[in-house]
């Protein structure tokens, strides 16, 4: 759920044309039962709030912050220069190249600098929202049953999918 004030997970996101892809994110988490937060900023629009947010995150309460930017996306690499939180990054498609601009960007960090580097677009948001889920879960017992149950109502899912036709 949407908490400003005790968030455990932090959305940034550089554009609020983000959001269309990055709901998917912050839906995964409400189901999830993970309080998050979410911002804009941008390491090239914004770059003294994107510090901001991650220098301050950390002494908010904030476990992981998901990053989620497209075409030349420097903004989870920035993040992880100002925190030792980790940073999930999520590559936008983008409007050129099919979002392998924005991979590419996200994932090719300088050793001793990690971006956690997802799918391109909204399999990327969810699975985000899914692996913060399994960093909590190592230090919560609580948070462990919830990825637990969640993987296996997945399987049954998919075991039970039908055919209409
Ligand atoms: N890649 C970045 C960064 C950054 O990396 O700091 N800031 C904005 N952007 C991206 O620009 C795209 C277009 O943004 P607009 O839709 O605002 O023009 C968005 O996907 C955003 O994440």
């Amino acid at each position: 759920m949407l908490n400003e004030k005790n968030p455990e997970v932090l959305i940034i996101m550089g554009s609020k044309s983000d959001w269309e892809t990055m709901q998917h994110c912050a839906k995964t988490l409400d189901n999830l039962g993970i309080a998050y937060d979410r911002a804009i900023a941008s390491a090239h629009r914004t770059p003294a709030k994107a510090e901001e947010l991650a220098r301050t995150a950390e002494g908010r309460g904030v476990k992981v912050i998901i990053a989620a930017a497209g075409g030349a996306a420097h903004l989870a690499g920035v993040l992880a220069s100002q925190t030792h939180l980790p940073i999930l990054g999520v590559p936008m498609k983008g409007w050129a190249l099919d979002g392998l601009d924005s991979l590419l960007s996200t994932v090719q960090m300088p050793r001793g600098v990690p971006v956690m580097t997802f799918a391109i677009g909204k399999a990327g948001a969810v699975n985000a929202a899914v692996a913060a889920l399994q960093i909590l879960a190592l230090s919560n017992a609580d948070r462990r049953k919830t990825l637990i149950e969640f993987r296996e109502r997945q399987t049954q899912e998919v075991l039970s999918a039908k055919f209409e036709d």
